[in-house]
């Protein structure tokens, strides 16, 4: 074998002075997981070779205090206490190159309110290690002790919507189109007509920061005086999402300080910020009175693949903790990856104050989220008008519904697209309300709106049932028991 490392050949490795994890402590079947632990379940694709147990300790292992060998200082330290512990491996249904490693990590190895230690931690260096094979973190269970040294959002949901004064149903909004390439000027425009048409917010797409083309302070300026307009003309709080990601804090923070000077009500950031510089901004957002609408960019290079990397749901615990008021939580039927049951699960894990064990929906762990605050997801891409009554059936009333193509691809322009989107949400809530089944019923109930809105006919006539059709490539490894 070719690996630094004790697989089943021990005899080699221990003369080279090489120890299993196991036997160093980090494979303990015995263990009781303590409230205060943080539990994380790793799916392990140990290389051939290598025993479950094995892989499982030394992931533990890697994952916090051990190296490859034993070393003299651990003698220095209460070792039992800070050394991880992969108490359960599990088969994984259906894979048999595959299991399921639980490891307790105990409340002294993190930092206090800090994501980017803990993320050091528990996915620093064990994604590189030769043992194994592949390896995902598919969920954690925090402790509310550890919970508890976070603030969370900004905001949270009901302090938003009485913000936006905008209360029992679906937020609506629109990632202004085409991303690159427009004028501040121009920009603004189609802000005006999607807020003046019906929707609520406005946002810029991850890529616009300040380019040439648009420098951020015209397009700030832009949007906000849009913002203004369609908020006289309409009589409702509207909102644009002004980016300011940057390529340092005293930049991002600059650009934030500016959009609050100008009135704006809310912010956003991209992931690739790094989780830092975004809990930076979340505390500047809560002394300020602001909204933070993060965008997941570039999470899918991490999370997608279902053998290797993390899985959604754990950056989405991050994120709550971390502390924004938005994600971008997956829309099941646009045009981007998302399994119906495991989006229902983030969206649980974003908005819930108790998750209940439910791996159908890949919630593997209860989570008491400690009070705290609720994050509004928001459903982006690919989605439209005629596909209200499934997206309000899957996520309810506490969602941002993005339409950007969707409305700013409208036969009859910006303020139409908008209007249909405007009046479709609110048929299919007004049904709902009435009791009546949407899933079933939803087609008819937009045909009916549409009578007295050429906007949504025109809408429901270019789009039709257009749905982005492919098979998930992350998919729940337990699968509902069918009721009789
Ligand atoms: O620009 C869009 C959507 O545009 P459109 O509405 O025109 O498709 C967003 O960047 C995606 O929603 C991101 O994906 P996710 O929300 O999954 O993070
Ligand atoms: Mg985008």
């Amino acid at each position: 074998m070719a690996l630094g490392y004790a697989g089943k050949d021990t005899g080699k490795y221990a003369k080279a002075g090489v120890r299993e994890y196991r036997e160093m402590g980090y494979w303990q079947p015995d263990y009781v997981p303590k409230d205060t632990d943080t539990l994380a379940l790793f799916r392990i694709t140990p290389q051939p070779g290598v025993e479950p147990e094995e892989a499982a300790a030394a992931v533990a292992g890697e994952s916090s205090t051990a190296t490859w060998t034993v070393v003299w200082t651990d003698r220095l330290t209460t070792l039992e206490r800070y050394q991880a512990k992969a108490y359960k491996v599990e088969p994984v249904p259906g894979n048999p190159e595959q299991v399921f490693a639980y490891i307790a990590y105990d409340l002294a190895l993190f930092e206090e309110g800090s994501i980017a230690n803990m993320t050091s931690s528990i996915i620093g260096n064990v994604f590189g290690f030769k043992a194994v094979k592949a390896l995902r973190l598919e969920d954690l269970r925090v402790p509310v002790a550890y919970l508890k040294t976070f603030k969370g959002a900004p905001h949270g949901i009901p302090v938003e919507r009485d913000m936006l004064n905008k209360y029992g149903r679906p937020i609506l909004g629109a990632t202004v189109k085409p991303k690159l390439g427009l004028s501040g000027r121009n920009y603004g425009r189609v802000v005006y007509e999607a807020l003046a048409g019906g929707l609520d917010f406005t946002k810029d797409d991850e890529n616009i920061n300040s380019q040439a083309f648009m420098r951020w302070r015209d397009r700030f300026l832009y949007a906000q005086e849009a913002v203004m307009r369609a908020e006289q003309v309409s009589g409702e709080r509207k909102g644009h999402y002004m980016n300011v990601t940057a390529a340092d804090m005293e930049e991002v923070l600059r650009r934030a300080e500016f959009a609050k000077e100008i009135g704006s009500i809310i912010i956003m950031a991209d992931l690739t910020m790094g989780y830092t510089a975004l809990q930076t901004l979340s505390n500047w957002c809560r002394n300020n009175g602001m909204i933070l609408h993060l965008h997941r960019a570039s999470h899918a290079t991490f999370t997608r693949q279902k053998n290797h990397g993390i899985n959604f749901r754990v950056l989405a615990k991050w994120m709550r903790m971390l502390g924004v008021d938005h994600i971008h939580a997956g829309t099941v039927v646009g045009k981007l990856e998302g399994d119906p049951n495991l989006t229902r699960g983030y969206y649980a894990i974003l908005r819930e104050q108790y998750n209940h064990y439910d791996p159908v929906r890949g919630i593997y762990f209860d989570q008491d989220w400690g009070y705290l605050p609720a994050v509004m997801p928001v459903a982006s891409g690919g989605i439209h008008a005629g596909q209200m009554h499934l997206l309000l059936d899957l996520f309810g009333d506490d969602v941002v519904l993005q339409f950007g193509g969707g409305t700013i691809g409208h036969p009859m322009g910006i303020a139409a697209g908008a209007t249909a989107n405007r009046v479709a949400v609110e048929a299919m809530v007004m049904a709902r309300n009435e009791g009546r089944d949407i899933l079933a019923e939803g087609p008819e109930i937009l045909r009916q709106a549409a009578k007295h809105s050429p906007a949504l006919a025109a809408a429901l006539e270019v789009w039709k049932d257009i749905t982005f059709d492919f098979t998930s490539t992350d998919t729940p490894d337990f699968v509902p028991t069918p009721t009789l």
